[in-house]
């Protein structure tokens, strides 16, 4: 077999060398629990040394294939020339000034880029920050100014973040706000449209999530509903055509701030530059983050500019946000999507994998649902002939990839999801290799 190499000269191929995890992460394994809150979590116990491409190589020389990437953030992959010649020359210039103190041209560079590339032809400005959750706080305190109202709507099966609002935004409980209340007020939960669970069609779940807003919010107590277009740690829920867009119009009819979380749909992920683009959808903010940098720590807040100029001068900030190796990185990452068509990429990978887990489903009836668009892939695992939640097949399935040298994630409100996240630019023999693994898996556990 010919060496396929990353641009940084990483052999694309799974070559395993020792077991998973090998001795040096075990050793290594022992030392983090030594030092590291036993509340960070691991998912594959594995340290890495280099990562590019669709591969990342462990501390034991043994290269994985990477179907997580990080959580939707490598789409450019894990060190891509141009994020990596962008920041290597900032760093050497200068790593922070604090924006706010004295600005520098890559900040405005990005929020230009964000401009041109964030759905909608309407004047649009930005304010960047560190994480996502900080740019979902940053976009309700925008909208809440903006509109001077309180209420903000959002979803069954939601995950917006960590933080105290965010965690009252997210819907799970556990493990992401069990213990850690007293939560923010004035945030009200609605159905979502769930196709596999629902059977609804988009329009008739909109008229259930607007009702419920309507009779126990009221429209005019609500400063924005927020949405992922297409739900990321809740299970990949794509939402029925037409959902998006009746809550779309019902918000322009109410004067409700619509804002799409593309944190995770966002930047070539679904085959689209953005999530609400399946449906032509224009939200009035969108937040930013995870792929957007290469991996380098950057979030946005997006959208109207009299929504955006709303807020007084000074009441948007933070030290780092919109850091200067971090924007470099963004403007290296947003060049890499456009001159090799990352999104054109994002729709190959799900020309690849959607019909080939739709094969498998039809050999293994604990796929009790296919769906996701793009390279934001997932099934869902049940009881056989039924829909119930079966989260410990879910674990041994991932397990059983992780042991053969793929990284697959889970996901879902129920931990019965298998997600399927590849960096946009792993090359097509790999990805089939790893689907090759995720069916070996599932006859292992499953059994054929
Ligand atoms: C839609 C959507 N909005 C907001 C966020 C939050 O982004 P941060 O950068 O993790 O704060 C996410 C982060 N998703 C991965 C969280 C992983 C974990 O913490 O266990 C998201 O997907």
């Amino acid at each position: 077999m010919t060496d396929v190499l990353d641009q940084t000269g990483l052999q694309q191929r799974r070559h395993l060398v020792t077991e998973i995890p090998g001795p040096r992460s075990v050793e290594l394994m022992a030392r983090r629990a030594a030092t590291v809150s036993a509340g960070v979590g691991t998912t594959l116990p594995v340290f890495i040394t280099r990562a590019g491409g669709g591969v990342l190589e462990d501390v034991d020389g043994n290269t994985l294939i990477d179907l997580g990437s990080g959580i939707a953030v490598t789409s450019v992959g894990n060190a891509a020339p141009r994020v990596v010649e962008a920041v290597q020359a900032q760093v050497a210039d200068f790593t922070h000034t604090c924006f706010m103190v004295t600005p520098y041209e890559g900040y405005v560079a990005v929020c230009e880029a964000l401009a041109e590339l964030t759905p909608g032809d309407h004047a649009k400005k930005s304010a960047l920050f560190n994480s996502g959750s900080e740019a979902v706080e940053n976009a309700v305190k925008i909208a809440r100014h903006a509109t001077g109202r309180q209420a903000v709507v959002v979803f069954d099966h939601a995950y917006h973040g960590r933080t105290n609002l965010t965690m009252a935004l997210t819907a799970k409980n556990m493990p992401y706000k069990h213990r850690f209340g007293p939560f923010a007020g004035e945030v009200y939960r609605v159905p979502m449209s769930y196709p596999y669970r629902d059977g609804l069609t988009g329009p008739d779940a909109a008229a259930r999530a607007i009702s419920q807003i309507e009779v126990q919010v009221g429209a005019g107590n609500t400063a924005a509903v927020l949405i992922e277009p297409l739900q990321g740690e809740g299970g990949f829920i794509e939402p029925a055509p037409g959902f998006l867009t009746a809550l779309r119009e019902w918000c322009t009819a109410h004067g409700v701030v619509f804002i799409a979380d593309e944190i995770q749909s966002g930047f070539c992920r679904t085959g689209a530059w953005f999530g609400v683009d399946a449906e032509g959808v224009v939200p009035d903010l969108v937040t930013t983050a995870k792929g957007m940098a290469g991996g380098l720590p950057l979030a946005a807040v997006t959208g109207r500019a009299e929504i955006m100029d709303a807020v007084h001068p000074g009441g948007l900030g933070g030290t780092y946000g919109g850091n200067p190796v971090a924007c470099a990185a963004a403007l290296g990452a947003i060049e890499t999507m456009r001159a090799e068509d990352l999104v054109g990429a994002a729709r190959a990978v799900g020309e690849v994998m959607l019909p080939r887990l739709r094969t498998l489903a039809q050999r293994f009836p604990a796929i009790g649902d296919v769906r996701g668009r793009g390279a934001m892939i997932a099934v869902e695992l049940v009881v056989p002939g039924t829909t119930e939640p079966d989260a410990a097949l879910a674990g041994a399935v991932a397990k059983a990839c992780h042991a053969r040298g793929v990284v697959v994630l889970t996901a879902g409100s129920y931990g019965n999801v298998l997600r399927f996240l590849p960096p946009l630019v792993i090359g097509h023999d790999l990805l089939v290799e790893a689907l090759d693994v995720v069916e070996e898996a599932f006859a292992e556990v499953a059994g054929s």
